[in-house]
């Protein structure tokens, strides 16, 4: 038995929705401790893919582990080490932001005194306090990421797996967050973020994964998978293909 599995390992993930094939055999491998960045063009099978692998979507093949333990033959156990921000996240929107971490933080099973404790360090942290008793329901699409974040992080996990985090968050937001996962790593702990943001993810990201069509097209350091390009971005460009020139659209001009 490996007694230091990787943080999270998805293998041979597929999924067909109808005759769309969006997910085909993925493979990834997400060191402990590391800062993992998941990107690919639009549709390329990442939210399917992270979805299925943290449990919430069933897999037609294939499965995930989260340090070791199998996501769908032990989901209790799994899903105690995982926090998850999925995309598009459906919300409780008639409960606050405190009312929604501390139902949360209930369901963990924390005591009253961590409840208190937690949800005040994130409301705070996230610079939600302002809007704390303010209703999910007129949070805008950037303070939605920020209490789905907080939501994530409250019982602790091991392993944090962020839909793209960053996406409609303001730069000064977007720093508070990156510093938080930061530290979250610089701790021990492991978060993979889906993003299109080639320039984030080469700041922020130690590993990436490359994915279009469904398939892992590069994964590996940063550096390996930038190798000689100049950046991620070209190097991304490469590996998925750089886009037709646009034609038509005379009547723009
Ligand atoms: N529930 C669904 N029913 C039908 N097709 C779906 C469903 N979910 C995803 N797809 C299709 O599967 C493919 C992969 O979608 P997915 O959302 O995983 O891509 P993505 O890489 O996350 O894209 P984006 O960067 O645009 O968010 C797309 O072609 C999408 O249209």
């Amino acid at each position: 038995m490996d007694t230091h599995p990787p943080a999270f390992e998805l293998y041979g993930l597929r999924k067909t929705f109808g005759e769309k094939r969006a997910v085909d055999g993925v493979d990834l491998t997400v060191p402990r401790g590391s800062f993992y960045g998941l990107v690919g063009p639009n549709g390329a099978g990442k939210t399917t893919s992270l979805t299925m692998a943290v449990g919430l979507l069933r897999p037609d093949a294939g499965g995930a582990q989260v340090f070791g333990t199998d996501v769908w033959g032990a989901p209790d156990r799994a899903k105690a080490m995982i926090g998850v921000l999925p995309d598009g996240m459906a919300m409780p929107e008639r409960l606050t932001g405190r009312e929604l971490l501390t139902y949360l933080a209930q369901l963990r099973g924390l005591s009253p005194a961590q409840v208190q404790e937690r949800v005040d360090d994130l409301l705070s942290g996230l610079g939600l306090d302002e809007a704390e008793n303010t209703l999910i329901i007129e949070y805008s699409a950037g303070m939605r990421k920020k209490i789905g974040l907080a939501g994530a992080l409250i019982h602790a996990p091991r392993l944090l797996v962020l839909d793209e985090p960053f996406e409609a968050v303001d730069p000064v937001s977007a720093t508070v967050i990156k510093d938080l996962l930061r530290s979250f790593v610089d701790g021990g702990g492991s978060v993979v973020v889906s993003s299109h943001v080639m320039a984030l993810v080469e700041q922020v990201c130690d590993h990436v994964g490359v994915i279009a069509r469904g398939r892992v097209l590069a994964q590996g350091t940063v550096g390996e998978v930038r190798g000689d390009h100049a950046g991620l971005e070209e190097a991304f460009v490469d590996l998925v293909g750089a886009p037709e020139p646009v034609k038509g659209f005379a009547w723009l001009a």
